[in-house]
């Protein structure tokens, strides 16, 4: 795989009169070229301050980076160009047409006019282009902005939270959008928060949790190794739950009542579950795996703090056995 994008034990410190806050703590994060890659992360696990230190705009406490294979921030300027990124939502002047906007960023970057047309083609607003941006929803004005990184024609796209405050349909547009980049050969990295979208969008995802990751690799895999182990038992009819499920409480298990059925959390091997109740005579009439979706492993992910001050990376420990094994 070529990697477009490598950072290895990225480290920043934000120093300030209320004290010291260690923002990113050991990173480690590989895109390879032609991915659409997700970046995840809850509230101040340190998104921003990756993408901004990648881009030049922080300066690093420790560690690599590098973008097609040059060192940053020291090589920047020989990759620069290959880069469009929106990393704070660009102010646009309201009285200007989204082709006025592009016109003006064109010239100052010595760009072809022809690129406006493109550009404006390829994120769909060719036939808005000539209204002012401030008659835009906001699904309209983040396109202009992304319009506004594709001009120079870069190889690597960096978005961060790209659907931020979009409704429904933005949300969607915005996806068809960078599929249609991806399939033309751009390497796109979408920080976002919102899982559902990354699962659709991305086919390979990096998940930090307080400034480290903590897990990477294609979508189907992340959900594979962290999937729950959790599943769902139904027992014959007539059958006393509460007593079954009490019975494998008393063994370890994690019992969850529902309606008509339980679900047993911590199932590493679900054979014990039909031994035990068999051998008190309850019979199950289903037993099956509740299948993991990115926001449960996200929960489950970032929701287990790191070790304070250890380069721990959760990825690379085997997943956790079950009450049963
Ligand atoms: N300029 C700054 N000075 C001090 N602390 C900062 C500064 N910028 C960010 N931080 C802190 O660093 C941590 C990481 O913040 P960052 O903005 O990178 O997170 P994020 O993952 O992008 O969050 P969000 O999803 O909320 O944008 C947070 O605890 C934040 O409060």
């Amino acid at each position: 795989m070529d990697a477009v994008l490598e950072i290895a034990g990225l480290r920043k410190t934000y120093r300030s009169r209320k004290g010291v806050r260690r923002a990113l703590d050991g990173f480690d994060m590989v895109v390879g070229a032609g991915q659409v890659h997700g970046f995840l992360g809850p509230n101040g696990s340190g998104k921003t301050t990756t993408l901004r230190t990648l881009l030049g705009l922080i300066r690093p406490n420790g560690g690599r980076m590098a973008l097609f294979g040059q060192e940053v921030p020291r090589r920047l300027p020989e990759v620069a160009g290959s880069v469009g990124a929106i990393v704070e939502s660009p102010q646009f002047f309201g009285n200007f047409t989204a082709r006025d906007t592009l016109s003006l960023l064109a010239d100052a970057g010595g760009l072809k006019k022809e690129r406006v047309t493109a550009v404006l083609e390829l994120v769909g607003l060719r036939d808005r282009a000539r209204e002012r941006v401030r008659t835009y929803s906001l699904g309209m004005k983040q396109r202009l902005a992304v319009a506004s990184a594709l001009l120079k024609e870069p190889k690597l796209l960096i978005l961060d939270e790209p659907a931020n405050g979009l409704d429904p349909g933005g949300i969607r547009e915005m996806r068809t959008l960078m599929r249609n980049l991806a399939e033309s050969g751009m390497t796109v990295l979408l920080s976002s928060h919102i899982l559902g979208e990354i699962q659709l969008i991305c086919d390979q995802v990096t998940i930090i949790s307080a400034g480290r990751r903590v897990a990477a690799g294609s979508v189907a895999d992340v959900l594979a190794r962290h999937s729950s182990s959790s599943v769902k038992v139904r027992l014959e009819p007539g059958v006393d739950l509460l007593g079954a499920a009490e019975l494998l409480r008393g063994n370890g298990a994690e019992v969850t009542l529902r309606d008509d059925h339980f679900v047993v959390g911590n199932a590493g091997n679900p054979a014990q579950i039909t031994r035990i109740l068999a051998e008190k005579q309850i019979y199950v009439s289903e037993l099956a795996p509740i299948a993991a979706d990115l926001e449960s492993v996200f929960l489950e992910l970032t929701g287990t703090a790191p070790v304070e001050g250890q380069n721990r990376q959760v990825d690379q420990v085997s997943a956790p056995g079950g009450w049963g094994q």
